[in-house]
């Protein structure tokens, strides 16, 4: 089956308009213009550090879920992007030194906390590595994409936030994102209808989740 008619690209289609709004959301055009206030890159940022570590757990809870039959492909996939958090939390804690962000002063905000849960929701035994595998990719490609905005030569992003910008949209991670698809397609060909189903109510509530949390980072009048 060509890229096009893969299930995941049928879902990008199909979901497009909440796609569209997951990865084009006024918090990251007001990165790419330029425009952005540093106090809700600051919130995004302390709030993006609790989220990744929840993030951890959900990315190791896969590994006892991988098939026997797996590929040592995709072992080095999994295990890499493991590796890759490692750096990324090691990259949030030198970051947000430099904006005087004590992270461990960081209240956890609502909307946080509820990704947080979901994330933990899909680490359970009862959700099949089908599904946690496609959560994965939908995850980072969301993150792909949208940062990959804010790195395009006609890009206005400040330059204190290109780092940052970089670490989503460089060529290492637009690669891990396209083989993660990848998983996901060779899994949900590989499920039942009842899987495929779950599957893509999960692809739909992660790019609502993706939707939130953005929205949480985008400043209002007073943003603190
Ligand atoms: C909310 C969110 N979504 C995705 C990513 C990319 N791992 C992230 N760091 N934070």
């Amino acid at each position: 089956m060509d890229e096009r008619g893969s299930i995941t690209s049928q879902w990008l289609r199909r979901h497009n308009a909440l796609y569209q709004a997951a990865t084009r959301h006024p918090f990251i055009l007001t990165i790419a213009d330029g425009s952005i206030n540093f106090q809700c890159f600051k919130r995004w940022l302390g709030q993006d550090y609790h989220f990744v570590k929840a993030f951890v757990r959900f990315l190791a809870s896969l590994l006892p879920k991988m098939p026997k039959e797996a590929t040592d492909e995709e072992m080095d996939t999994l295990l890499g992007g493991i590796v890759a958090l490692r750096d990324e939390i090691y990259w949030f804690r030198s970051e947000a030194m430099r904006w005087t962000i004590q992270l461990d002063l960081v209240s956890i905000k609502v909307t946080t906390q509820e990704y947080c849960e979901f994330l933990e929701q899909l680490s359970q035994g009862n959700f099949e590595y089908a599904i946690a595998v496609t959560a994965l990719w939908a995850i980072e490609f969301v993150y792909y994409e949208s940062f990959a905005l804010c790195t395009q030569s006609n890009a206005k992003t400040p330059t204190e936030l290109r780092e940052a910008c970089e670490r989503w949209s460089n060529m290492e991670f637009k690669n891990y994102c396209v083989l993660l698809k990848g998983l996901a397609d060779k899994y949900l060909e590989g499920s039942n209808l009842h899987v495929r189903q779950k599957a893509e109510e999960i692809f739909v509530q992660i790019l609502k989740q993706e939707i939130k949390f953005w929205d949480m980072s985008t400043c209002d009048e007073n943003c603190i």
